[in-house]
Order: C-alpha cells, then structure tokens, then sequence
C-alpha cells in the first residue's frame, strides 16, 4: 500500500472525519459531499501521513477510513476536542462558531449569555486570519469574557461557499448537541479578506495578535522571482536589485540565483522536463520558507513552464509571502547575439541537447507584475522598470543611487 501526504484541506478533512465532527459522513468522496481526497496516480487505497510521515490512517477504495494515530504536534493540539470531548467538558454551554478576530460589540453581544464555547473553526483557508493567530485571537476573546472557553476545530475550505456553510453548520450543530448556537452578526463564514482589516474596533489584546498577522506589504516576506531565457539579463538585473536593497538596509535579503542553485541545492540534477520542474520547486521551497520568516528571496532561474512558476506561487503565498514575478522578455535572437557563455553556438551545433529556446519550451508568462525587455537598454534603465512596478505595488520603495 502507498503511503501519501494529503493536502492540507484534506489533512484538517481527516481530523474531522475521525474525531466524528462531521458525523454523519464519516468517508471521504461521498457522492455530492466537497469532503474529498485525491490520491495519485489513480492509486485505491494508500496509508495517510502528515507532512513528516507520521501515519494517520489508511484509506480504503471506498474512501472509508481506519485511524491509526492522532495527530500530536501543532500549535493549540490541546484545544483539539472531538465533539464528544468537547461536550463532556462544556455540555449546557452556548456554542459560538468563529472564524474571524472578535471585536468588542461581538464581546458585548456574548456577555449575559452565561457560560459561552468559543469554537474557532481555523482550518485551511476558513479564516482570514492565520490558523495559530484565529485560535490566539479566540483564547484573548475568551480571557475578557467571564465564562467562556475556546475550542479548536479544524473546518476547512473547499472553495465553494454555499457547501462549506451547510458542513459549518452541521459541525458547529454536532458539537453543541442540543444546546444553544449563537451566530455572531454577519461574521459567520466570512468571505476572504483582500484588505487590511482596521483594528479599531479590536480589545488591545485582539487588536496586537490581528496586527500581528497582517504584516504591512514593507513588512511581508517577499519573493522576487525573475524568469526568462539564459541570457535575457536575470542574474544582472537581480543583482542590481539586491545590491540596491543592501545599500538601502532594512531588510534580509537572499539570492537564489539559477547557475548557483544548480552547483549547490540542485546539483547533478539535468535540463529534462522532470529535472528542471524539481529544481524550480526546491527554488519555490526554499523561497518560501524565506518569505515565511519575512525575509526577501530574489530568484533568477529560467524557470521554463507556467505550471512549475504557479506552484511556487502558491507555496510562497500559502507561507504568507508576496510573489512578484518579473518576465525578462528579452528574444531569443538578442540573447543569442549576447551568447555571453558561448551555449547558444554550441546548442545550435548540437553539442548541448534541450537547450531553452532552441531545442526546448520556454511558456511566456501571460501574468507576471511587470515584463522587461533588455534590448537597446542600460541595466540601470531596465532596472527602473521593476523598481517601480514593485514601488506600486506596495512592497519595495526602492529608488536608484546613481554613484
Ligand atoms: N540545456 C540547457 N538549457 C538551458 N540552460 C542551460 C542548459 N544547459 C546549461 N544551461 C545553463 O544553466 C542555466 C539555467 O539553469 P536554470 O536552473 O536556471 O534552468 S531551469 O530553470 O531549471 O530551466 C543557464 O544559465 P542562465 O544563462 O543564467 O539562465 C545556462 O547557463
Ligand atoms: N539592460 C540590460 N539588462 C540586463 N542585462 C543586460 C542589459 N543590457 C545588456 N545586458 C547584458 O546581457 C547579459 C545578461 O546575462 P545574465 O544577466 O547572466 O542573463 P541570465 O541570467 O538571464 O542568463 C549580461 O552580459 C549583461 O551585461
């Protein structure tokens, strides 16, 4: 049997399904149900793990499910009840779905409602907030409240609204049995947040944890991601940007240059398909765990297929960092005319096989934040044409120190 990794969603899916929050489903691809889990390569059944191997449960053909273990680790672990837990610690109580930072009109409508459970339902996706930050937020709610308790339910997000309230429903239902449920005014499942939200209307403690979360686009970790022909002016042109980051300070800052991830990260790896999306992953992975901690990662890989750059997009964003993607658009026939290492004259003679541009794809972005074609231009002119695409957008104000 295969062991396989879900996605997040479908990870916080089996938890759910396990502990019997989700009762009466108790399988994943029911007929009609968004709980549904995708194993690969058309496999049937497989052991689950999580993301370090740790085997959960195994998944039979029909989706049914026998646990193995639970999970352990995480932040808050403890505040992880099954509805049967939760309602032989809480039974009598008013049960509160949420999903976003409360504020003090939603304390006001809690307090005189007696002894209050505060379920944050902080899986993938749900809130706006972060997971640790949605159940941080809850636990400071729960501390200026005179009875109230916080419990953590890992609903997630399927991606369809109108699904996802009605399993909301049944579970924050399960979990109260028959006691009360009390919806706070027009936050329950709240849609994505795309703006800051102000914390005015926050308790302090609220206030600190929701700021906390939503670093300001100065403050976010950044990935700059420059793709584009071997030749077309990458390395330059990121290397100038870093140079006048350095100069500028304020921020850490790292090079995941091409040629050099391919001596070190990705060394003996090819220019097959397979071996260029692995190398653009470890690109993505490692970028993200920098944007992660806030830092700027400035990649300059070729980075030939749409797909692999799309992924790397969603592992930065899904590490709370910004993906900025420059497409150095210079044609192929001035990048050949630089042949600055010689390699266009040699894949021409053959000599090098699956050579980008001439004996292998390379897929123009068709949505990259700014396009920058070098022909005919000074570095310090090209340059000017990504300071200020990403000044616009919020993230770098960089300006150039002309000596
Ligand atoms: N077959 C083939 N195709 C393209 N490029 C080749 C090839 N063989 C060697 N080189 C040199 O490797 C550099 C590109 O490596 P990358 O890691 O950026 O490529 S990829 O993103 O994995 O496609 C690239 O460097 P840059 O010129 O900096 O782009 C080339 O110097
Ligand atoms: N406006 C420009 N921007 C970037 N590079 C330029 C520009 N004009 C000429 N060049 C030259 O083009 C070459 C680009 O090489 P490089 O930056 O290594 O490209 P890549 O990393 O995409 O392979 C360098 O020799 C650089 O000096």
């Amino acid at each position: 049997m295969i062991q396989h990794c879900p996605t997040p969603t479908e990870l916080d899916d089996l938890e759910l399904l396990v502990s019997g929050a989700y009762a009466p489903l108790t399988r994943f691809n029911e007929q009609g149900s968004p709980v549904t889990l995708t194993l690969p390569d058309g496999a049937a059944e497989a052991e689950l793990v999580d993301p370090e191997g740790l085997p959960l449960a195994r998944v039979a053909a029909d989706g049914s499910l026998e646990p193995l273990t639970h999970a352990q680790y995480g932040p808050f672990r403890r505040l992880h009840l099954t509805p049967a837990q939760a309602r032989e610690q809480h039974a009598g109580a008013t049960w509160v779905p949420v999903v976003d930072a409360l504020t003090e009109a939603d304390l006001d409508d809690l307090r005189g409602r007696g002894r209050v459970v505060l379920l944050a339902l902080m899986g993938t996706g749900t809130s706006a907030l972060s997971p640790v930050a949605l159940v941080r937020a809850t636990l400071a709610a729960s501390d200026l409240l005179d009875d109230a308790s916080a419990v953590a339910v890992p609903l997630p997000s399927h991606g369809d609204a109108e699904a996802d309230h009605a399993l909301g429903t049944q579970v924050v239902g399960t979990y109260a049995g028959g006691d009360p449920v009390h919806a706070l005014p027009s936050r329950w499942l709240s849609s994505e947040r795309s703006e800051r939200v102000e914390t005015d209307s926050f308790p302090d403690t609220i206030a600190a944890i929701v700021d906390e979360d939503q670093p300001t686009p100065e403050e976010q970790g950044l990935v700059l991601f420059f793709t584009g022909l071997s030749g077309s002016g990458k390395s330059t042109l990121a290397r100038a940007l870093m140079d006048l980051l350095l100069e500028q300070g304020g921020r850490s800052v790292t090079s995941l240059d091409g040629d050099v991830v391919r001596r070190h990260l990705s060394a003996g790896l090819t220019f097959s398909k397979a071996d260029r999306e692995t190398n653009i992953r470890r690109i993505g992975w490692v970028a993200a765990e920098i944007a992660r901690h806030g830092g700027v990662a400035v990649c300059s890989p070729i980075a030939p297929f749409a797909e692999t750059r799309e992924q790397v997009r969603e592992m930065v964003e899904a590490a709370g960092g910004a993906f900025f993607l420059v497409h150095v658009a210079t044609p192929l026939e001035e990048c050949e005319r630089r042949d600055r290492k010689g390699l266009y004259a040699k894949a021409r003679a053959g000599e090098i096989p699956e050579f980008t541009g001439i004996s292998s794809p390379y897929e123009e972005p068709d949505d990259p934040a700014v396009r920058v074609d070098t022909t005919g231009r000074s570095i310090e002119d090209a340059l000017d044409d990504v300071l200020v695409a990403l000044d616009e957008a919020g993230y770098l104000h960089l300006t150039r120190t002309d000596g």
